[in-house]
C-alpha cells in the first residue's frame, strides 16, 4: 500500500530557495507573504541593471543584476540570457539549497474550488518529497496522495516508485498558450481546476513551463539550463521548453521522476501575442525537428551524473541539430559553458567556489 502522509508538510525553509526573474517591482510578493516569508528569495533582475527593483519589507533576499552576473561569471556570463526570463537559471546556479521553486512575478495566489488560497509552495514540496511512478501508469493518478493508492494490476515490485526530481505546476486564468493559439483565442481563460497530480511516464516528453516550477537541485539542477534566448538570439519563449526536454531525457536515463498537475497559481496577465510570435516563430518551426531528436536521444551507461549526461547531450545537439541551424552549435557551446560555470560555483562538497561571491544587498 502506498504510504500516504497525513503528517504536516515540512516547511523546508532552510533547504529551499525561491527564484524570481524580474523586470519590475515585486509588489506581487505581498499576496504571497503568508507562504513565502520564511524563505530566502533569489531575485534575478533582467534588463537595465541601473533600474531599482522594489522588494516589499520583511523578505530575506539576494538580488543579482546583469553587472553581478558578468562580475561573477566573467566570460562564462555569455551563457546566461539577457532580456528574457531565461535569466532565471542563474538563480539556480548560485543557490546553495537542495530545492528550488521558481515563479513569475505576474503569478498570483489562486483559490481552490472551495475558495481557499492555494499554498502552491506547500504542494510542490509534497510532490517533491513523495515518489514518482514513471515505469507503469497508475490510473488513479498519484498513488501517494491521501485517499488514493495503486490500483489492481499495478506491479508490487514497482510500488516504491522513484525519487521525484521535478514538480510542474499549472495556471488558472491566463493559460500558457503559444502565440498562434493566443491570437486565435484571445479571450480564453483556464477556469478548470483539475485535482490531479500525474507522473509523466518514462519516454514521454512534455512542454515544461517555468512559471510555477519546483525541482530538486541536487538531483537535477545542472540540467535546468534555460538556454540562449532573448537579446541577440533568434528564439525566445523556448527557454523552459529546452530545459524541460533536456531534463526529461536525463531523468528518464537516471531513473528519476517528473510530476505535473497541482498546484495551480493564478496567471494574471497575458503577454503580447504579436511580440510572442516574433520570439517563438523559429521555435514553432524547429521543434518539429527538436522533438524527434530528444525522442531518439540515448545516453551511455557511463553517464552517471547530471553533468556527464548534459555534456553528452551537448555533443549530440551539435552533431545532430547543428545542421538544422547554426544557432544549435552556439547553444551546444553554451550548454558546456553552463556546466563549467555550474561546477565552478558548486564545487564538490568541501571545495571552494571560485566566483566572486554574492552582491552586497
Ligand atoms: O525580458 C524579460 C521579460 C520578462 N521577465 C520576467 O519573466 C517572467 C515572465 O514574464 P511574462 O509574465 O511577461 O512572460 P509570459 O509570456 O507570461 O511567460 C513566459 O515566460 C516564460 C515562463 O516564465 C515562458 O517563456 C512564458 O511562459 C516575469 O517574472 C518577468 O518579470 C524577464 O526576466 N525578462
Ligand atoms: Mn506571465
Amino acid at each position: 500500500m502506498a504510504s500516504a502522509s497525513h503528517a504536516p508538510t515540512p516547511l523546508l525553509k532552510d533547504e529551499l530557495d525561491i527564484v524570481i526573474p524580474t523586470i519590475r517591482n515585486l509588489d506581487f510578493l505581498e499576496m504571497w507573504r503568508p507562504f513565502f516569508q520564511p524563505y530566502h528569495l533569489i531575485i534575478v533582475q533582467d534588463g537595465d541593471p541601473s533600474k531599482i527593483i522594489r522588494v516589499p519589507e520583511g523578505f530575506d533576499y539576494e538580488l543579482y543584476n546583469r553587472n553581478d552576473i558578468n562580475r561573477m561569471l566573467g566570460p562564462k556570463a555569455s551563457c546566461i540570457s539577457f532580456k528574457d526570463s531565461a535569466c532565471r537559471c542563474f538563480g539556480y546556479m548560485v543557490s546553495k539549497k537542495k530545492y528550488i521553486y521558481t515563479i513569475d512575478d505576474d503569478c498570483f495566489v489562486a483559490k481552490d474550488p472551495l475558495g481557499k488560497d492555494i499554498n502552491a509552495l506547500e504542494q510542490h514540496i509534497k510532490n517533491l518529497l513523495s515518489p514518482s511512478t514513471p515505469f507503469f501508469f497508475n490510473t488513479l493518478y498519484d498513488p501517494y496522495r491521501v485517499g488514493a493508492d495503486f490500483v489492481r494490476g499495478y506491479p508490487f515490485s514497482l510500488r516504491e516508485g522513484v525519487p521525484t526530481a521535478v514538480s510542474h505546476g499549472l495556471w488558472l486564468n491566463i493559460p500558457d498558450y503559444d502565440a498562434p493559439t493566443q491570437l486565435v483565442k484571445p479571450l480564453e481563460r483556464n477556469t478548470r481546476y483539475v485535482d490531479a497530480i500525474l507522473t509523466i511516464p518514462k519516454g514521454t516528453l512534455f512542454p515544461m513551463c517555468g512559471m510555477n516550477l519546483a525541482f530538486d537541485r541536487e538531483l537535477i539542477g545542472p540540467a535546468m539550463y534555460f538556454g540562449l534566448m532573448g537579446d541577440g538570439q533568434p528564439i525566445g519563449r523556448y527557454d523552459d521548453m529546452w530545459a524541460g526536454w533536456c531534463t526529461k531525457v536525463i531523468t528518464d536515463h537516471l531513473g528519476l521522476g517528473v510530476k505535473t498537475g497541482l498546484p495551480y497559481i493564478w496567471h494574471s496577465k497575458a503577454s503580447n501575442p504579436f511580440v510572442n510570435l516574433k520570439k517563438e516563430y523559429n521555435g514553432i518551426f524547429w521543434q518539429e525537428e527538436l522533438i524527434p531528436f530528444f525522442q531518439s536521444v540515448s545516453l551511455p551507461k557511463e553517464a552517471t551524473t547530471v553533468q556527464k549526461c548534459y555534456l553528452e547531450l551537448a555533443k549530440q545537439v551539435r552533431a545532430k541539430l547543428g545542421k538544422v541551424d547554426g544557432y544549435f552549435n552556439k547553444l551546444a557551446d553554451s550548454m558546456v559553458t553552463w556546466i563549467e560555470a555550474w561546477d565552478e560555483l558548486n564545487p564538490p562538497k568541501g571545495g571552494v567556489p571560485t566566483a566572486n561571491g554574492p552582491p552586497k544587498k
